[in-house]
Order: C-alpha cells, then structure tokens, then sequence
C-alpha cells in the first residue's frame, strides 16, 4: 500500500535502495539502502561530493544498471521493464560526460536525438533555434570536435532539452558554465517543470547553492540520502542561512556515532508541499497518444492503480500496454533510420576510415597474390658435371634456368659445401661415366648391374630445411630427365614415351595442370580478410561508442542494441558489398585466380562471412571493455581460425580429432564452400555449399543472441 501511495506521488521512488560494484574483497557498496521520493513534476536538486554514488544512482533510476536490492520505481513501473518507456522517450538525459559524436555538426545532433525521441522536423528545428540562441552556441552548422569543452557541455545539454520528456535528467548541466548562463539554465528549468506541468527534473550539480532553487533536494553521503526536503524547510530546520551550511552540518551529524537522522527522510505518503498536492496527481493519458495531462483528484482511485496509463479505460490501458510490449519486442524502423543516419554521416565525415576499409582488403590480396603460391624463382643450385662425354652437359642443358641459377663446380665436395654454407639450396652430382653407363643401361636393360645403374644415376643433395624449396627443385629435377630421355630415346630411334613413368596424369577432372597454391588459398584468403576486418571494425566501433557513453545516451532514448546492430549492417553492408566487389575483381582479372563458379553464390557466401564477422565483433564488443582488451581477444581468435580452419592447409592434414573441432568453427565450411564454388564450379545443389550458407547463419544467431544475452545481464 505504502507503494503504491509512493509510486503515486512520486515520479521516481526508491526505497532500500542497493548497488554494488565488483565482488569479494574488491565488493565497493556504492548505495546502501537509500530512500529517495521525487514528487511529479517537481524540480529535484541532488547534492554530494564527489563519488558519493549520484551518477550510480540516476543510472539504476533511469534503467541503465541493474540494482542489487531494494526498489525503484520510475514514472509508475520498474525502469526496463517490458513495454515501460524508461529507458526510452519518457526520458531526457543528460550524461556527466560530453557523449556527442564529435565530427557532427550541432544540427545534426541535435536532429539525431530529435528523431530518436520521435519529434517532428519542424519541430526539431524550432526548438533547436531557440536553445542555441539561449545557450550562447554559435552557428549550427559548426562541428562538435571544433567546439571549446563547455560549447561541447551545452550542446549536450540542448540535446537532452529538445524534447519535453516526463522525466529529464540531468547529470552536472552547469559545470564550467558561467553564472550568468547557469541563472537563465535554472529559469528555463523552472519554467519547463511549471508551464507544462508534466516534467520531472532531476538535477546533479557541485553547486550547491543554486540547487536553493530546487522544489526539493536530497543531500547524499556514502550512497544514502543525509536528508530529503524544500530546501527553505532544511534551512529553516537547522537555522542556517544556506544549503551548503545544512549539507556540511549533516555530514558532520552523520560521522557522529548513534546519530539518526531518519526523520529528516520524510515518509512517502505525505505530500511534499500543500500547493504541489495535485502535481502528485499528474497522469498522462496515453490512449489518444497526446502527452495531455489528466488531474485526478480521487486518491483512492490512484492508490489502487499504477500511475502509468490511470487516465484509461481498462480495456484500453490493456490493449495499449499490449501495444507497447510489442513494440518493445519488435526493432523500430525510425530507431533504425536515426542510427542508420548517423552511421553515414560517421562514414561521410571520417573518408580515411572509410578508403581504410576499402584499401586494406584490396591490399590484402594483392599482397597475397603477389607473394604466396608462386613458384620459387632464380634457386642457386651448385652443380659439379664430371661426365667425360656430353650426355651430362646435354642434361644441366635442359635444366630450367628461370627456376634455379647454376653455379658451376669442379668437385662434387664444393657443390655440397655451397649447400652448407647456404649459397645453394641443392648440390647436383653429375659422375665421371654419366654418359657411358646410361647408354649401358639403355642396351643391357634389366641386365645392368648395380654400378651400372649408380654411375647412370644423378645425385641430388638438398637443403630439407626448407621443404616448399626442395620440393620445387626435386620436382623441376624430374621434369627435366624426364625430357632429356625422351630427347635421347628419340634420337636413337626408340619411341620417346619409352622413359616415362607408367602413371599418366590424364586431364583433371577439375582444375587444371596449372592450378597453384594461390588459387587454392585465394578463397581462405578472401573469405577470411571479409570476416576479420568486419570482426574487428564492428567490435571498435561498439567499445568506442560505448566508452564515450554514446551508446548509453542512445539507449536511453529508447534504442535497443538489437536496433544498433541493424543499423550497423544496414550501413556496413553497402561498405562490405563494395570491399568484397573489388577484392574479386582484382583476384579474377588481374590476377587470374581461377573461378569456375557462380559468381552470385561466391559474392553471397563472402558477404554473409561479413555478417558472420560481425556478429563476432558485436560478441567481443559485448564482453571486453576496453580497446585493448578486444584487440586481445581478436588476435587470440584469429590466428587459431587462420591455423585451423583450411584456409592455409587442407584439414584433411590434421588428425581426425582436430578435424572434428576445425569442422565446428565459423570459416571452415564457408573457405570449403570458396574452393569448392571457385575451382569446381559447384552450386547449392551440393551439399558443401548449401551447408556453409547454413553453418554460417547457425554461426550469426549463436554469436549474436550471446552478445544480446551478456548485454542484458551486465545491463550496460
Ligand atoms: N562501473 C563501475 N565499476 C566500478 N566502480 C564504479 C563503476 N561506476 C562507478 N564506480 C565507482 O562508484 C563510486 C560512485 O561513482 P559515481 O559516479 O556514482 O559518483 P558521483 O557521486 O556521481 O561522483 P561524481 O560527481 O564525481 O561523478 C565511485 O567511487 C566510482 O569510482
């Protein structure tokens, strides 16, 4: 009953009041246990020292922390629940830092939170032409980031001033602002909370004496209100001339053992002032969507219902509360356009970010196609030919000198020490009877003895440490006999395939003969380039925002971050369709990385590894506070999915269990998918491909409920 009366009353109600931050021994008690009663439409003055908890406080009365105990109730119903606009547009906020985006210009900002709050443009317009002019602002067209840091302060303010929220909050609006303005701030502050007869003000300020113009202050120490009153009704109480003279008695009052100061608390059911008694009364009467005020003089009615929506009838009230929950549940399109404009006028005003995002995944792969999957060139490979006749010569002769460089040796003791020294990566032995004994061979066939075969035989030795090089030189090594028997055989009259190894590479089933590592790693290249980029820009782009309490500020002006992320997509996507665009185009044309695919398929499949990214960035954003943090936990992401997931090495490769694992992470069946649409030419039709499209959708909704899930329960 108790609370009902006080929610009736009252604007905001707390009562027992408990916030804590950290756990254990680092367990810091920010509110303990307070008691607070901000009538409707009064103009509420809190006052304390720094770090006594009025910024924890404002934040769980506005819905933006979770309270540890106790309870708040804020226009009627508890802040954040279902359907209950609180965060949302019944709040005006101003936060203690500046939380602009600091490359707009003052309209733009101003024509931000307008819309976010739902007003129209002419009266956005109208009313930011009168709070520039009553807030000194110059011109509106100049940008935030030119401002001095109190032009930033009362732009912050006009920003929460727009919109004649039922309940504006303001965290220090007059810090580093002049007297003079400071008087006329407080006037329009009393003007807005008497004229309209609807807003409730809170206000935080270090001044302690212009809060005299308050309706009621509450003095707050260690997390508790000290006293709640009128202020004349304090000062008279103690007969002191000024509020600051009260504050600095009840502190000392309250370091004084046994004291008890709860009767200066006084109790919810009584009204705060007989002339504001009907202001308690106040309801705003939702049905017709008109903001227009309902005086209900009847206390029993009120005291048997909710102030929210009393002026309704049931069915109404029903069905309206039923519309808001929907709509709470349901992302809002002119949520979405607002953040979607200001991501543009973000993209607009900072083009080096935005060629940043086009430039790095182009020079990613060109960079990649440059340097990997080519094969090695100019190899110093040291050769000793001792061969009497010229079948010996005939062979260094076919040799392919754009693939090695030969370095001519008399000893064959040389050539290896130039392997050792690491002036050649292979020594090729060439011996005294070369020639000789492979005409042996040749004619005695299966006859010939083992010498006969060792001097026929050419020795190679190689450097192993670097097994790509020595592959590429063993390999150039057998083309080039096997084209020099064939030479040989033919100039003696014997059929030239005679020297061939009995296994004929047919024509590939896919691919071709000259498919090298780069078409290979090209898809993993590119789908991973997509995911990361988009990984890391989105998780930067939240922890700034956030860390500049800008996603704080849109949240409480009823933005939801399901809405923050679509409107990041929405904004990202045309960036991410032209990024992926011309990464193809380069691959394809100027590099000739062979695609046998739809192209549809592959741009798709890529761009969805965006969204993928993405919704991982978000999940970072969600959990690391700070940039480092998230640049941390993206690196220690990355390298592992780079290993593991086929972009650099078949997973065929890796034992059966790590293919299991490799099988469930996000880019190994999109990379698969890549190959096997570019180089096999694949469609949905085949499983690979249809499940990557699958696999990645699991991937987005997973990572992303999850971040939605560790925002709501942080409740940051
Ligand atoms: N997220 C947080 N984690 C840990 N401690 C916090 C957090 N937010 C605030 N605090 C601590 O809680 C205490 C109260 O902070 P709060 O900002 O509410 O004080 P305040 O009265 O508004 O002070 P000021 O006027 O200087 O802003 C401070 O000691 C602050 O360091």
């Amino acid at each position: 009953m108790e609370q009902e009366h006080g929610t009736c009353y009252n604007a905001v109600y707390c009562r027992g009041l408990k916030k804590h931050f950290g756990r254990g021994k680092n367990k810091l008690e920010i509110l303990c246990g307070l008691n607070m009663s901000v009538p409707y439409g009064a103009i509420y003055g809190l006052l304390g020292s720094s770090g006594c908890g009025k910024t924890t406080l404002l934040k769980c009365i506005i819905g933006r922390m979770k309270i540890d105990g106790g309870i708040v109730r804020t226009l009627g119903q508890s802040p954040g629940a279902r359907g209950h606009q609180v965060p949302g547009r019944m709040v005006g906020y101003m936060p203690q830092e500046i939380a602009l985006f600091m490359n707009f210009s003052i309209h733009e900002t101003l024509n931000f939170f307008g819309q976010l709050h739902g007003m129209t443009n002419s009266a956005i317009n109208h009313r930011s032409e009168f709070l520039l002019n009553f807030l000194n602002l110059p011109d509106s067209s100049r940008l935030i980031c030119k401002l001095s840091g109190g032009q930033q302060r009362r732009v912050s303010l006009a920003a929460a001033l727009l919109q004649q929220p039922e309940l504006l909050i303001l965290d220090e609006p007059t810090v580093g602002v002049d007297p003079v303005l400071r008087e006329k701030i407080w006037e329009h502050l009393l003007e807005i909370a008497k004229s309209s007869l609807k807003t409730t003000i809170i206000i935080t300020t270090h001044y302690i004496e212009e809060a005299a113009q308050a309706d009621k202050v509450g003095l707050m120490r260690g997390g508790r209100l000290l006293a709640e009153n009128k202020p004349s009704v304090l000062m008279a109480k103690f007969g002191l001339l000024n509020l600051e003279a009260v504050f600095l008695h009840l502190c000392h009052r309250d370091r004084l053992p046994n004291n008890d100061d709860s009767e200066l608390l006084p109790s919810i059911s009584e009204p705060y002032s007989d002339t504001e008694q009907d202001r308690g009364l106040l309801y705003r009467n939702y049905s017709s969507g008109s903001d227009k005020i309902i005086f209900n003089g009847s206390k029993n009615e009120i005291s048997a219902t909710t102030a929210y929506g009393t002026g309704l009838a049931k069915g109404h009230r029903v069905s309206f509360q039923k519309k808001l929950l929907v709509a709470s549940c349901v992302p809002s399109c002119k949520n979405i356009k607002a953040v979607s404009g200001k991501n543009l006028i973000f993209m607009k005003r900072n083009i080096s970010l935005l060629l940043f995002e086009f430039l790095v995944p182009v020079i990613q792969i060109i960079l990649f196609c440059v340097s990997i999957g080519g094969d090695p060139r100019d190899l110093p490979v040291s050769v000793c030919n001792q061969d009497v006749d010229e079948l010996g010569t005939l062979f260094v002769g076919f040799i392919s000198n754009t693939t090695m460089h030969l370095v001519m040796r008399d000893d064959i003791n040389l050539a290896i020490n130039d392997v050792r020294d690491g002036l050649s990566w292979s020594a090729l032995h060439i011996k005294e009877n070369f020639s000789m004994d492979l005409m042996t061979r040749l004619e005695e066939g299966p006859r010939a003895t083992n010498a006969t075969i060792d001097g026929s035989t050419i020795d190679l030795y190689q450097d192993m440490s670097n097994k790509q090089i020595a592959i590429t030189i063993q390999a150039k090594m057998l083309e080039t006999f096997s084209l020099f028997t064939s030479v040989l055989l033919e100039s003696f009259g014997y059929n030239s395939n005679l020297g061939s190894l009995p296994i004929k590479l047919a024509k590939p089933v896919y691919g071709n003969t000259a498919t090298t590592l780069t078409d290979f790693m090209a898809c993993g290249v590119i789908v991973s380039a997509t995911f990361f980029l988009a990984c890391g820009l989105t998780a930067m782009s939240f922890i700034l925002e956030r860390k500049e309490g800008l996603i704080e500020r849109m949240q409480v002006a009823g933005v939801n971050p399901q809405e923050i992320m679509i409107a990041h997509v929405v904004t990202q996507f045309l960036v991410m369709m032209g990024q992926v665009s011309l990464m193809l185009l380069i691959a394809f044309v100027v590099f000739n990385i062979t695609n046998e695919g739809n192209l549809f398929y592959l741009l798709t499949l890529i761009v969805l590894q965006g969204l993928n990214g993405m919704a991982l960035g978000l999940l970072i954003s969600a959990c690391c506070e700070t940039e480092i943090a998230a640049i941390q936990a993206a690196l220690g992401i990355m390298y592992p999915f780079l290993l593991t997931s086929g972009i650099i090495w078949p997973i065929e490769a890796m034992p059966q269990w790590m293919k299991h694992i490799s099988l469930i992470l996000p880019l190994t069946y999109p990379t698969n998918a890549a190959r096997a649409i570019m180089g096999k030419g694949w469609g949905m039709s085949m499983t690979i491909v249809w499940s990557s499209y699958l696999s990645t959708t699991a991937w987005i909704v997973l990572m992303s409920t999850l971040s939605f899930v560790i925002i709501k329960i942080k409740a940051i």
